[in-house]
């Protein structure tokens, strides 16, 4: 029998995120949008839900790496105001072309869901359209993939026009390819075969109707590209640097720290979807920081670049700080997500600082299944052992082999505890001031305060 999740407490999410499915597109393809949305198709928090988590890693692939990969997939679920309950895993050469997982596995995840009512089944990986359309129909529940999940939380998060403006291009875009599948779908069930329902025709027109809403919000970015860009010249001047890493790192902890903002930080995934940039002053100098969003694990290179807007906060940065949270049973893996992605969008040459966070929180032994605690395991797969734990080097060693082993500069500090902060500001001012005499040579202007009126306060930019 599953645990049944405590659901008194928790929030209860009862909209319907996806954007266009309601209000956005008119005419036939909002109206069977909208059915989508209804049938739950495409969304994402109906009300409070209990998932089912599905993985299917490579046969090579280490347990205990499937076990933080599952984790990360139950607190994702978690962020999204959904309460995960039991977990599926089957190791697979590939996943089934068909319904991602083999057909026995199928009916093992169809009996549970029945029987215990449940009400989503997440997968790990991003399904296919006819994937998405066929588990559908076996399972009846609403299916969820890791990207359509990630995207919900991005719009549920996103604040400011231009973050809506992104989350929505970047869900319209995972759906259009979707939607062929889903109308043939639709149409079968009205018709059957040789049904004389709405022709290609008429399928044609509405997708084109997406692909308009598609054009539309891309021409809003590149306008909101404009703005942005025209703010930043009135920038120039000021030497920036963003503030990059895996997501929950600590990144909006720093930068409330060092700037003594009050940006919005959280125990979630991707609390910050918007960037934000402040003026920051120490020792007199004056330079830009930015909190940007964070990245996560097979994270598709389309949905980032529908970020284009955030990210260039990154790419125009003269100075990466690189936050790490060094708690984390798998920070190595997230150091090396993040590099992946800061070279997928052309950030990858900039000097970076890698700060090492959440060192109060360090411990040589970790359990890397802390979100799948409530979560059943898969009777039928030995590979979570729930007692499991990782024996790790002390922090003492870490530093030592990370001290001696990067070029770039490294540094230990718990943002929460204030622990190394000096010198961590010690570290950023005499970079920064390297950077200007670098690049705005015998300009001394960042020497006197007053030249920025910022009265040693941070400006919201
Ligand atoms: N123990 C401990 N917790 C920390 C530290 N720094 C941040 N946190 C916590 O970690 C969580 C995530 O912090 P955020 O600052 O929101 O992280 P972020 O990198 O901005 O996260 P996203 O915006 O979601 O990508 C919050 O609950 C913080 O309170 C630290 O030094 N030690
Ligand atoms: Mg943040």
């Amino acid at each position: 029998m599953a645990k049944k999740p405590a659901s008194k407490g928790r929030p209860q999410t009862n909209s319907t995120r996806h954007p266009g499915a309601v209000d956005s597109v008119k005419g036939r393809a909002g109206r069977i949008l909208n059915r989508a949305a209804r049938n739950g198709a495409y969304d994402t928090a109906a009300e409070q839900e209990t998932a089912v988590l599905v993985a299917v890693p490579d046969k090579r692939q280490d347990d205990a790496l499937t076990t933080e990969y599952l984790d990360e997939l139950a607190f994702l679920t978690e962020t999204a105001g959904t309460v995960p309950v039991k977990r599926f895993i089957q190791k697979l050469e590939k996943p089934d072309l068909r319904t991602y997982v083999g057909s026995g596995k199928l009916e093992e995840i169809r009996a549970w869901v029945e029987h215990n009512d449940a009400s989503t089944v997440i997968f790990d990986d991003d399904l296919s359209p006819s994937q998405l359309r066929n588990l559908e129909k076996e399972l009846k529940v609403k299916i969820l993939d890791r990207t359509l999940l990630i995207l919900d939380i991005f719009a549920l998060r996103a604040k400011s026009a231009t973050a809506r403006t992104q989350v929505e291009l970047a869900q319209y875009q995972y759906l259009l390819p979707r939607l062929t599948g889903l109308w043939t779908h639709l149409d079968k069930q009205r018709g059957g075969v040789g049904m004389r329902g709405p022709g290609e025709r008429e399928i044609e027109t509405d997708r084109r109707v997406v692909r308009d809403r598609i054009s539309l919000l891309k021409e809003q970015l590149k306008d909101f590209d404009k703005q942005s860009a025209t703010q930043r010249k009135s920038r120039t001047g000021l030497i920036r640097v963003a503030l990059v890493g895996y997501t929950n790192v600590g990144k909006s902890t720093l930068m409330n720290l060092l700037s003594r903002a009050d940006v919005f930080a959280e125990n979630k995934l991707f609390a910050t979807v918007d960037s934000t940039v402040r003026k920051v002053v120490l020792e007199t100098m004056p330079f830009l920081l930015s909190d940007t969003v964070g990245f996560i694990r097979k994270l598709p290179t389309r949905l980032i670049e529908s970020f284009k807007s955030t990210l260039d906060e990154i790419r125009e940065a003269d100075l990466l700080l690189h936050v790490v949270d060094i708690s984390h049973p798998s920070f190595e893996d997230q150091i090396q997500v993040v590099n992946d992605t800061l070279k997928d969008i052309g950030a990858a040459e900039k000097p970076v600082i890698l700060v090492f966070n959440k060192i109060d929180q360090y411990q040589t032994d970790v359990d890397p299944a802390s979100h799948l605690h409530n979560v059943e395991p898969d009777r039928d797969e030995d590979l979570i052992h729930d007692d499991e734990v990782l024996i790790r080097p002390t922090l003492e060693q870490l530093e030592a082999s990370y001290m001696a082993r990067l070029h770039d500069p490294v540094i230990f500090i718990s943002a929460q505890e204030r622990l190394n902060i000096d010198e961590l500001r010690a570290m950023l001012t005499r970079h920064v001031r390297n950077l200007y005499a670098k690049q705005y040579p015998g300009q001394a202007g960042f020497g006197d305060p007053n030249d920025y009126a910022t009265n040693g306060e941070p400006t919201e930019l």
